[in-house]
């Protein structure tokens, strides 16, 4: 059984593929907080921008099999043409993404993309892996294509990450009003050292989900 929080087809905001049409598939619940408000304090992840809780969100729901998530997402997709192109995220979606949803996707001839917070083993067969470090968390997942590391975090610094395996590695201001020069702290750090990119929040900025 799949839980899911919400879908929606709009534009990857963020990392390399930022502008680029995608279904985007969040399930619920997560390992580094537990989504509550009253819990977030003393959560090992305590910025997160996201409403993971339940399955009430748009086109939410509750899918007992792989088969029947897959083609509920194919839905979303507007054309034969081109490539399809599923993000699935959360919540952590390593919690419950699958080797049976990975092969339904590619069957239905879909390239798939993970936005994941590294701490959790991955199916084999996900096209796209974008590892999130958060915190003192113990990331795992250490190659993959982006390394998209929020900045600032005291307990997260840049310095711990490059020398895993990645092919992009990108700082994405913290969206945190306790925060609020994190976009020119990236900026800064970036300038100072060029292995890392500076990635926005680009459907923030527009205005999309
Ligand atoms: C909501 S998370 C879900 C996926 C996964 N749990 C993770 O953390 O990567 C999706 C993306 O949003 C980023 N994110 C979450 N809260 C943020 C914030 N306040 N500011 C900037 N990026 C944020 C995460 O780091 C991650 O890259
Ligand atoms: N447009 C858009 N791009 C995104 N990239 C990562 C997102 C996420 O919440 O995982 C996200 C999101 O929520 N919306
Ligand atoms: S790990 Fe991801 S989903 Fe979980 S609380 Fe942090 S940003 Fe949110
Ligand atoms: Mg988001």
């Amino acid at each position: 059984m799949y839980s899911v929080k919400e879908m929606f087809y709009t534009l990857q905001g963020e990392g390399a593929h930022a502008g680029r049409p995608a279904v985007f598939c969040r399930f619920t619940g997560c390992n580094l907080w537990s989504g509550r408000e009253q819990d977030r304090a003393q959560a090992i992840c305590d910025f997160c921008d996201t409403d993971f809780i339940s399955t009430d969100g748009q086109n939410g729901g509750k899918f007992p099999t792989a088969e029947s998530l897959a083609s509920t997402i194919q839905r979303f997709w507007p054309t034969p043409e081109g490539k399809p192109f599923v993000v699935f995220t959360g919540g952590e979606p390593a919690l419950q993404v699958d080797t049976p949803l990975i092969e339904a996707m590619h069957l239905l001839g879909f390239e798939i993309a993970i936005e994941t917070n590294g701490t959790r083993p991955l199916p084999e067969g996900i096209d796209w892996i974008c590892v999130s470090p958060k915190g003192s968390s113990e990331v795992i997942i250490e190659a993959g294509d982006e390394l998209k590391l929020v900045y600032p975090q005291d307990k997260a610094l840049p310095e711990r990450f490059k020398h895993l395996s990645f092919s992009h590695f990108y700082l994405q201001p913290i969206d945190d009003p306790r925060c609020p020069n994190a976009t020119q702290q990236v900026i800064d750090y970036c300038l100072r050292h060029p292995r890392w990119k500076m990635s926005l929040q680009t459907h923030k900025i527009v205005g999309i989900d």
